[in-house]
């Protein structure tokens, strides 16, 4: 089968750690464990999330008194797909010796005057104080708005139409090679009045980038990997219950928060309303009980659907 994966930023970073190199290093040496037994037996396309990384590296950019203006976003997506890329590659290439492992740097068209643009909503960055965050955006010119109980940067992020080196990855695939690609949702690019490629600042949302790209490599499954088991209807409440199995339909019943469960129900419901494959959301760790319908929450065209593993 080809599965699509996109990992979630947990396997990097847990909630309330440091940024630092090291530890996210280590976070992902666990996470790939599942990830490694899963490509022995599939072919296998991971994308990964960068909203963490790419806010502490543009910040990083604003302080350095060197440059006459910050680096912009495009250009520090791109460094998040190099700098976790190449983790991902190191510790795949560890945990499957022999194996062809590649991490590209990719780039995601959007579109120039998607809505997103005037209103930034993607969570960037580490969490602050209001006070903090009010301070910083005074300072730099930030968005910031409130993720919880903290506050946070916000940037745009545009609509994903299409990833610029689909071709070139499906070839890698076919090819047997394990490919790391659209990291971050990937850099966001538009094609300017002179039909050339031209980067804008915003970060895409890597699910819905993900759902995107497993539409066009044809994948039989779109799996997003993150830190809770399931989907739950009235999550965090006493009558949190757990979704296993649904549909698009279903789904598009509910309300999910935007910046967390949201994308990526709207993600799976896409790929599966696109499709009529299946989708799935659930731990990293049981990637393979997901596949098999022995896990997560299994998003199909209706309820006696085939799961994919039986197909
Ligand atoms: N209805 C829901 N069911 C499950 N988790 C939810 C729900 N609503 C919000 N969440 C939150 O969504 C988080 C996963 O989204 P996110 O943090 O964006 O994932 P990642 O960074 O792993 O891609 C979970 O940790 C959980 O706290
Ligand atoms: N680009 C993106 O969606 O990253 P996160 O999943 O880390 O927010």
């Amino acid at each position: 089968m080809r599965v699509l994966v996109a990992l979630g930023g947990n396997a990097l970073l847990r909630r309330g750690q440091r940024p630092d190199a090291d530890l996210q290093e280590n976070n992902l040496r666990a996470s790939v464990t599942s990830l490694a037994r899963l490509a022995e037996r599939h072919e296998l396309i991971i994308t990964h999330g960068n909203g963490p990384q790419v806010g502490v590296l543009a910040l990083e950019s604003a302080q350095d008194t060197n440059l006459t203006r910050p680096y912009p976003l495009d250009t520090i997506v791109a460094e998040t797909q190099g700098m976790i890329g190449y983790w991902l590659l190191q510790a795949l290439q560890n945990a499957l010796p022999g194996r062809q492992v590649a991490a590209l740097v990719t780039q995601t068209l959007v579109s120039a005057v998607d809505p997103a643009f005037k209103n930034p909503t993607k969570f960037v960055g580490e969490i602050y104080s209001q006070e903090e965050a009010e301070k910083l955006a005074q300072e730099y010119g930030w968005t910031v708005k409130q993720d919880g109980r903290y506050w946070r940067r916000v940037v745009p992020s545009p609509a994903p139409r299409r990833v610029v080196e689909t071709r070139l990855i499906g070839r890698l695939v076919r090819d047997g090679v394990l490919t790391v690609c659209a990291g971050g949702g990937g850099i966001p690019v538009i094609r300017n009045e002179k039909g050339r490629l031209q980067g804008v600042e915003a970060v895409i949302d890597k699910d819905l980038t993900g759902s995107v790209l497993a539409e066009a490599l044809e994948a039989d499954v779109f799996m997003m990997l993150t830190d809770v088991p399931r989907v739950a209807r009235h999550f965090g409440t006493p009558e949190q219950e757990d979704i296993t199995h649904t549909t698009p339909h279903q789904l598009r019943a509910e309300r999910f928060p935007a910046g967390s469960m949201g994308p990526k129900v709207e993600a799976a419901c896409r790929f599966v309303e696109t499709t009529g494959d299946m989708a799935a959301i659930g731990m990293l760790d049981e990637a393979e009980r997901i596949l098999e319908g022995r896990g997560g929450t299994i998003v199909t065209p209706n309820a006696t659907w085939p799961l994919a593993s039986t197909l």
